[in-house]
């Protein structure tokens, strides 16, 4: 059947219902064999440097700009009204937000049939010469689609067998402050990336290839202008597989159990509506049931503007938090001004401790009559965690063998602005793990979903969204989360800049508590 198909597409289009053969040509300079070896020359050498329309840099990794790759510009007219004649799909998760075509593979137009030849045998042939790597015929490519907001942050392109990335540009003239740029970043001696090395601005008929490595880490930037169509066709060439180095983990966030403090405290900065009895057994119930909760108006309203007032007024020291393939936003670090450092230490404190205990059922303090000994069982079966089927089995394994259980806490205090967001990884040392999430948030005043920078929770492996928590002022969220279960941010975009062109933002206090 493979070589029926294979006729089929070859077949001699002259003939066929008398059609004119659609060609892509690729551009002189692909060509011709002076340039051809001269291309592989520099290439092995890692040497910059420009051969006809070909442009070879090495830093901050090997990569190759041709402008202009198409003979005909003509045909890429054709091949752009084509690609617009798809149908696009919307995606969005952690790391991106664009429109992508249904697969290029066996699409039957003649432009883009042509291209995938040109591309996948012409092409694929030259690059393969010049860089010495045996290229396989597999074919991946689709068309890619950026309007305003749309982004595709840090990554590195590595799966198996991927070893060339390509991008043939299609786009209007496009100007630095448009966004949309391919940025190529600058890694660490962990392989980890850091500032961005390399700004490429998209040009029509244009074709950006780099080789997939540990170090290739790139991001196509936020498209920041209205009504501008970032339209391009990408793929991959597969080759050998090329073994890859450990990957690099984050240090663990420092846990500290809780801070003495007692139950004064709650009375100064709790909602008094939360801390009776009633209402606590009440909150835990349905916490049990569901392993989330939002507790509005969850701090005295005097407390909450007041520590609003201090956030938007106060000078902050804020710390960069990377590395950008896994996070991208502001940490307080050093001295915090008085109402910040003590509503982290309520947060901290053992009286606090004790509330979530009777807020969610965990056992947090040794106080909590929620360690439900006389059954025999681990001290929060009954508690669901988001993630749907989850026995709560594993809730007996020992933390690092330590034979007796001290509840710990770490937390920080972030600040959310355009461009903020952190990415799941595989790497998370506090993925895999049981823990209380807590977030309370502050200057989220006219916040819009749109803007981003809510808390996705989905299932592992499967990109099926549990539960969303969007930023609201002076509300708690707290949520239950199990060895399953991953989080992000989102991207906070452009959008958010109508609300505040200050760049102030929104921030919270985020904590994460264990049994
Ligand atoms: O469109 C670009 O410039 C890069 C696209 C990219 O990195 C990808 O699709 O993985
Ligand atoms: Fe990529």
């Amino acid at each position: 059947m493979s070589s029926k198909r294979r006729q089929g597409d070859r077949g001699d289009p002259k003939t066929k219902k008398g059609k004119r053969e659609i060609k892509a040509g690729l551009t002189e300079s692909l060509l011709d064999q002076a340039g051809r070896d001269a291309a592989r020359q520099a290439w092995e050498r890692r040497e910059a440097g420009n051969h006809g329309s070909i442009t070879l840099s090495s830093a901050p990794f090997p990569h190759c700009v041709i402008h202009p790759v198409i003979q005909s510009l003509e045909f890429l007219d054709g091949l752009k009204e084509e690609l617009l004649g798809l149908n696009f799909n919307e995606k969005s998760n952690d790391l991106y937000k664009f429109k992508q075509s249904d697969d290029l593979k066996r699409r039957k137009e003649p432009h883009i049939s042509a291209l995938r030849q040109v591309l996948f045998e012409d092409f694929r042939e030259w690059l393969s010469d010049v860089t010495g790597v045996k290229l396989e015929k597999t074919v991946d490519m689709s068309c890619a689609q950026y309007d305003y907001t749309d982004t595709l942050l840090c990554h590195d392109d590595e799966l198996e067998g991927r070893r060339f990335a390509f991008i043939l540009y299609l786009v209007p003239e496009w100007l630095e402050a448009y966004g949309g740029s391919l940025d190529l970043y600058n890694t660490d001696e962990n392989a980890q990336p850091g500032s961005i090395a390399k700004s490429l601005i998209p040009k029509w008929n244009s074709l950006v290839f780099f080789e997939v490595s540990p170090i290739s880490f790139h991001q196509v930037s936020e498209v920041l202008c209205e009504g501008k169509c970032r339209l391009s066709v990408s793929g991959w060439f597969y080759g050998p597989y090329l073994e890859r180095p450990q990957p690099f983990l984050d240090p663990l966030p420092l846990r500290s159990p809780h801070i003495p403090h007692d139950h004064e405290i709650l009375y100064e900065w709790v909602n008094p509506v939360y801390l009776s009895v009633d209402a606590q057994s009440q909150i835990q119930e349905e916490f049990e049931e569901r392993s989330e909760m939002l507790l509005k108006n969850f701090l005295q309203e005097e407390k909450f503007n007041e520590v609003c007032s201090v956030l938007a007024t106060q000078s902050i020291e804020w710390e960069q938090c990377g590395p950008p393939n896994r996070r991208c936003y502001q940490r307080a670090r050093g001295d915090l001004p008085n109402a910040i450092s003590s509503c982290m230490e309520l947060l901290k404190s053992e009286a606090f401790f004790l509330l979530l205990s009777n807020l969610t059922g965990l056992s947090l303090h040794f106080l909590s009559t929620n360690s439900d000994d006389s059954e025999g069982e681990g001290p929060s079966q009954n508690n669901q965690s988001v993630s749907e089927d989850d026995s709560g089995a594993e809730q007996s394994e020992t933390e690092q063998g330590q034979s007796e259980k001290v509840p710990l806490c770490s937390g920080e205090l972030r600040h959310w602005t355009h461009g903020h967001y952190t990415l799941i990884h595989d790497h998370d040392p506090e993925r895999h793990q049981f823990a209380l999430d807590l977030l309370l948030f502050f200057g989220c005043k006219d916040w819009k979903e749109e803007y981003g920078g809510f808390t996705s929770y989905i299932a592992k492996e499967e990109d099926e969204e549990l539960l969303t928590v969007y930023p609201e002022n002076n509300c708690l969220a707290l949520v239950y989360r199990d060895k399953e279960t991953m989080r992000f941010v989102k991207h906070i975009n452009h959008k958010s800049l109508e609300r505040d062109a200050s760049h102030k933002g929104f921030w919270d206090f985020a904590f994460a508590y264990h049994e």
